[in-house]
């Protein structure tokens, strides 16, 4: 069964709070993520952004509904729901003996039949999920045996092998170079322009900034959900790391620079 998508609708949560075990992390939460952008989630260490994630992939009680294309994610089939959302975790442990292929090819579990071999079909798009990370040439190291930024790409090929329409991504950047950050905007762009979602926990403000929309957290809550290239947005930004980050724009980008002691708040523009 397919449910059918609400077209403008990625992910969202209604929330009276999240707590894990007895430490609340979240306060109220009333979000909707739209469908067809990358939505980028910033703020200061410990606000709450990774727990907001793993609230929106269903990885963490809430308290409220959390929906997927519209409709409440325990609505969905457990196989559907792994085809439409694919999940890039901060610090995933546990694959370590496994070759760097047979990682990737993890992201077709929820293309296969119960107990039943990889098809071709599995095999190719984990090919080209290796390639486009280009770690296809490492497909069989060990990922215990592999640096930090070549196991970050490998369980990146792990995403794009499922062929989700949406992408969750905890701090996708750590530990990439900036050759492959830059690699990673390419994906990343297409797949929006290809209709696809994205939502990724950033704390690389200049590349959070080339999303589409900023997600500020701070203290456990929204402080602001607004497009990059605003104004009130860059101003929220600012306000949000205390004003030790300033907000400029180069050619047609902009790009946030750590201030060494605090700036007065920007005024209006
Ligand atoms: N397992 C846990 N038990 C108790 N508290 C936790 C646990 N995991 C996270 N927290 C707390 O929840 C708060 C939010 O954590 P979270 O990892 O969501 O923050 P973050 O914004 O992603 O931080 P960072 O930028 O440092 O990665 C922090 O105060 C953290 O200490």
């Amino acid at each position: 069964m397919t449910l059918p998508a609400a077209k403008n609708i990625a992910v969202g949560a209604q929330s009276a709070g999240t707590s894990i075990g007895n430490h609340p992390v979240l306060g109220p939460l009333a979000l909707v993520l739209p469908a067809g952008r990358w939505t980028a989630i910033v703020g200061p260490n410990g606000a709450g952004k990774s727990t907001l994630l793993r609230v929106l992939a269903g990885l963490l009680h809430t308290q409220g509904p959390v929906t997927l294309a519209g409709w409440p994610l325990g609505q969905w089939p457990a196989r559907e729901r792994a085809r439409q959302l694919a999940w890039l975790g901060q610090t995933e442990a546990g694959a370590e003996d496994l070759r760097a292929y047979d990682v990737a090819l993890l992201g077709r579990l929820p293309h296969r039949a119960w107990l039943a071999p990889p098809s071709a079909a599995d095999h190719a798009a984990t090919r080209a999920a290796l390639e486009a990370t280009q770690v296809w040439p490492l497909r069989d190291r060990r990922l215990g045996a592999l640096s930090g930024g070549e196991r970050q790409r490998v369980l990146l090929a792990r995403l794009l092998a499922v062929q989700a329409p949406i992408w969750l991504m905890d701090e996708p950047l750590a530990h990439l170079d900036p050759p492959h950050q830059a690699d990673w905007l390419g994906v990343v762009r297409a797949h929006v322009a290809a209709g696809g979602t994205v939502v990724s926990v950033l704390h690389e403000l200049g590349m959070a900034l080339q999303a589409d929309d900023l997600l500020i957290v701070k203290d456990g809550a929204i402080a602001h959900h607004g497009a990059c290239a605003s104004a009130d947005t860059h101003r929220a930004l600012q306000a949000a790391f205390d004003e030790r980050v300033s907000v400029h724009q180069v050619g047609d980008q902009w790009v946030a620079l750590p201030e060494a002691t605090p700036r007065p708040p920007a005024r209006a523009r």
